[in-house]
């Protein structure tokens, strides 16, 4: 059976540097990963290389079997880059945004259909922005606009979500939203790639983590736990240097 996405030995440089070292990563289908490291590690770079918007200067990349210059069935992924390239600087209503995610499923001969049109509604609905349909996309919030850009992915229903922070400083009610619908969406089948600093109401989603290092994958597995975590509730675990067992330092 044909992957989402294999990656054997990637490496991209960006001005002469390199940016991924040698990276082989394969999605399986149903999968959600989420891509975590520090800023600057190569996330979404490696994101960016799996869908060939950054050319790889050594190794291989596919696409469903595909490599991506020759890929022609773009309607099977969704992509959310990071935030406020919505739209850019032309002034476009959330539903023409949210439309947009259909293109790759138009033709000459397949006009926008009513087809077309439910399932801009359904995103719309999903993501809880049917009533800012009319709205200028520009005048949303950074989360309302990050859940406009959900939309568009959900809109166009493919088979793989990647999805670059789509929680990078987006309120808790947006974060619950997208958890979610990527859970309902993972329960359909869909397989998703996410790069992720926080999970938040996310991490009970997450199948499989890799974390990048300086453009090389130094952990595959659960996900690491975030760095405050210590404050969350729920955290029980007993640390080795903690004061329990010497008073005196509390005081
Ligand atoms: N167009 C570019 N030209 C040159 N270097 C670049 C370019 N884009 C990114 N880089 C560099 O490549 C490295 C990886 O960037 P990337 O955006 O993939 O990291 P990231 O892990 O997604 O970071 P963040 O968490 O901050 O989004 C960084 O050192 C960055 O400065």
């Amino acid at each position: 059976m044909t992957v989402p996405f294999r990656m054997t030995g990637g490496e991209v440089r960006l001005d002469r540097r390199p940016v991924l070292r040698g990276v082989d990563l394969t999605v399986e289908p149903g999968e959600v990963l989420a891509v975590m490291g520090p800023n600057g590690s190569g996330k979404s770079t490696l994101i960016r290389s799996l869908l060939g918007l950054i050319p790889l200067s050594a190794g291989r990349v596919e696409l469903y079997g595909v490599p991506p210059a020759r890929f022609k069935d773009w309607k099977r992924v969704g992509y959310v880059p990071q935030r406020l390239s919505v739209g850019g600087g032309v002034p476009a209503t959330v539903r023409e945004v949210v439309s947009s995610g259909r293109i790759a499923r138009q033709s000459r001969f397949r006009p926008f259909s009513a087809a077309d049109r439910h399932a801009v509604d359904r995103a719309l609905e999903a993501v809880g922005m049917a009533d800012r349909a009319r709205d200028s996309a520009q005048e949303l919030s950074g989360g309302q606009q990050q859940r406009v850009l959900i939309a568009r992915a959900l809109a166009g229903e493919p088979d793989v979500f990647v999805m670059d922070e789509p929680t990078a400083g987006v309120d808790a009610a947006s974060q619950e939203t997208l958890a979610r619908t990527l859970r309902g969406q993972v329960a359909e089948g869909r397989t998703v790639v996410l790069v992720a600093h926080e999970l938040g109401p996310m991490e009970p989603l997450i199948t499989r983590s890799v974390v990048l290092e300086n453009g090389l994958i130094t952990h595959e597995g659960t996900p690491p736990k975030p760095q405050g975590e210590c404050a969350r509730p729920g955290h029980d675990h007993v640390h080795p240097h903690a004061p329990a067992e010497e008073p005196h330092l509390l005081s």
